[in-house]
């Protein structure tokens, strides 16, 4: 399974970050009042030492037991103040980051639903589901405290630092002193985190999609005893990430006994220095109090700058994976005919001939440069209210010309109309609603039976569906058509999610009907009793159908031969078995295995 990778090179957290603007502008109000009350908090924390200098030359040295009180008053209140302004800090974030992590979700799930097949297919799931889960929860996360706190502490260290000069600029340098080795050491810090930060999202992503392949696919593990060899690569891949995430450790550890040690190294400097003042009576004792008060205040701020640093990393690099999936193109929609008005407009049936294919070219977008495309000179023309078969050898591209009709991708070149209309110009629901579909592999999703055929489709169509697909049995089920089925239909037998996705393609009686050899489940009286059905449905409707038994076949009007991307025959099915040898060749049984390519 392909999965995306960072793109290498060098990005900036910064601006990478600031993509994130247009989801966070309409919290901004409250963001910035959260990060404002956070400053305030953390340089009311600051004042702490000046009232503890002033207790100690003044109420201290004087004896005066008062003054003590009152000074301990003043402590008291001023970390009550700063405890309450944390905490509105918190309440005033918590209700907006939520809602900005909740319109990411959403928005991503938009895009992913709006982005073409041919993105899917390249896709690994397990990718985009970490990306609608934990890289969001990674960017709450940075909104609610990295981000402000770097903005807090780097006030607070400013403030403290002032402040100290002040109390006695010799000391204040010494304190200063480990400041460009740290800011060297973050520097580099900040570039090798980056990319291991990215590494590891990117391989949760690919465990994600080994853990969902295993899920989905129990039924085959199980069945063929791999669940060793699923396993193996289970602990291959989340042994390479706790390899990841111990890199990433290492160098947090390794900023941190920077960060930590030098600041530590400087303060103890400092107690020296300014003791030897003190004891020189150059510096009163509530100075140097208060000094090393501040320089210890502003430990927190300082050890934190670490771990802010690689949450802000962890954070870019989530943005970054986000906009990856975010920056796809989505699916081109044709301009809306009445203006603000997104209701499919009335099939217009003056030019009414049918589904017509016209010199199509078709080359899947991840297919090398120089092969040959899928399909070539596709023209094709099935009349109002005819049923086609197409027929041909496995890999012909059966598949990939009948999902050309719902545009589930686009053309390379040529044209496809509906009663004259190019598909293109058409809107998607438009042409949703003029096309239906059913494949042979149905997906049913974790719904009712009755919700899965519908579709949103008008509930009084649902029985007369089940009963042309044969799908009567869904009454028998314990709620009936209000059963909840499995995830993927899985509690109903394979030819059961056959009929109930056959009925799915014909319950809104589209004018054009799709069927991607939808009966290959059925046993053969089920097959014969679904045709019969079908065959009056198909009476009004222009249907291409892909079949491999000549049952299926007899379904329909005629038959088109696709031999190699190209159609090679168009004929009723006695004409082609008469004059075409491949034809009959495919029909007689034996060609179904053989590859076309
Ligand atoms: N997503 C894809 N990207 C690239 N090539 C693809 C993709 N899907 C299918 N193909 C290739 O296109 C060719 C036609 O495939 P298609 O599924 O349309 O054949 P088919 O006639 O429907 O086969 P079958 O009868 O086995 O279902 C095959 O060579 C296949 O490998």
């Amino acid at each position: 399974m392909p999965t995306t990778r960072a793109t290498p090179g060098k990005r900036s957290a910064v601006r990478t970050l600031l993509r994130l603007w247009p989801y966070v502008r309409p919290v901004r109000a409250r963001l910035f009042t959260a990060a404002f009350v956070a400053v305030l908090a953390s340089c009311t924390g600051l004042v702490i030492p000046l009232v503890l200098k002033w207790m100690v030359d003044g109420p201290v040295a004087d004896r005066d037991p008062a003054g003590v009180w009152l000074g301990a008053l003043f402590l008291l209140l001023l970390g009550f103040g700063e405890a309450l302004l944390f905490g509105l800090r918190r309440w005033l974030v918590a209700r907006p980051l939520s809602h900005v992590e909740a319109e990411m979700r959403a928005d991503l799930y938009g895009h992913l639903q709006r982005l073409p097949v041919t993105f899917h297919d390249r896709w690994a799931s397990g990718q985009l589901l970490s990306r609608g889960t934990t890289d969001l929860m990674l960017l709450r996360m940075f909104l609610a405290f990295p981000l402000t706190f770097l903005l807090v502490n780097s006030v607070t260290i400013l403030v403290g630092v002032i402040i100290m000069l002040i109390q006695d600029w010799t000391l204040g340098l010494v304190i200063l002193a480990p400041a460009v080795p740290v800011i060297v050491s973050c520097l580099l810090f900040e570039q090798r985190y980056s990319s291991v930060a990215r590494q590891a999202q990117d391989q949760v992503g690919d465990l994600t999609t080994v853990v969902e392949e295993s899920v989905l696919g129990i039924r085959i593990i199980k069945g063929f005893g791999r669940h060793r060899s699923q396993a193996r690569a289970f602990w291959e891949l989340s042994r390479t990430l706790r390899g990841t995430e111990l890199r990433k450790a290492r160098l947090l550890a390794a900023i941190l006994s920077v960060i930590v040690t030098l600041p530590e190294v400087a303060i103890g400097a400092a107690l020296v220095l300014g003791s030897v003042q003190v004891a020189d009576g150059e510096l009163s004792a509530g100075t140097l109090v208060a000094f090393l008060s501040t320089a210890l205040a502003l430990r927190w701020p300082i050890d934190s700058i670490g771990f802010l640093l690689a949450m802000s990393q962890d954070a870019a690099s989530a943005t970054e994976r986000y906009f990856e999936v975010m920056d796809e193109t989505p699916e081109v929609e044709a301009p809306s005919r009445g203006a603000g008005n997104c209701a499919p407009s009335p099939h217009r049936p003056a030019a009414d001939n049918g589904l017509q294919f016209h010199n199509v070219r078709f080359r899947y977008p991840d297919a090398a440069s120089d092969s040959p495309p899928t399909l070539d000179h596709i023209d094709l023309h099935i009349r109002p209210g005819e049923s086609m078969a197409l027929v041909g050898a496995t890999g012909s591209g059966k598949t990939t010309l009948t999902a050309l009709v719902p545009r589930l991708h686009e053309l390379t070149s040529g044209r496809i109309t509906l009663d004259g209309e190019d598909i293109t110009a058409m809107s998607r629901e438009e042409l949703r609603s003029l096309v239906a579909m059913a494949f042979e592999e149905p997906t049913l999703f974790s719904a009712s039976v009755g919700e899965n055929v519908l579709m949103g489709a008008d509930s009084h169509e649902l029985d007369r569906a089940l009963s042309i697909a044969q799908a009567d049995f869904a009454h028998a089920l314990p709620q009936g058509t209000d059963t909840k089925i499995g995830e993927q239909g899985l509690s109903l037998s394979g030819g059961q999610r056959q009929r109930l996705a056959l009925a799915r393609a014909v319950v809104g009686r589209p004018r054009f009907l799709v069927l991607d050899d939808p009966l290959s489940a059925l046993d053969v009286h089920t097959e014969a009793a679904v045709e019969a059905a079908l065959r009056d449905v198909l009476a009004d409707t222009t249907a291409l159908i892909v079949a491999h038994r000549p049952s299926t076949v007899l379904l329909a009007d005629r038959v088109a031969l696709l031999s190699e991307g190209r159609i090679t025959a168009v004929g009723t099915h006695q004409e082609l078995l008469r004059t075409n040898a491949e034809y009959a060749h495919l029909m007689s049984g034996s060609g179904e295995t053989e590859d076309a390519r």
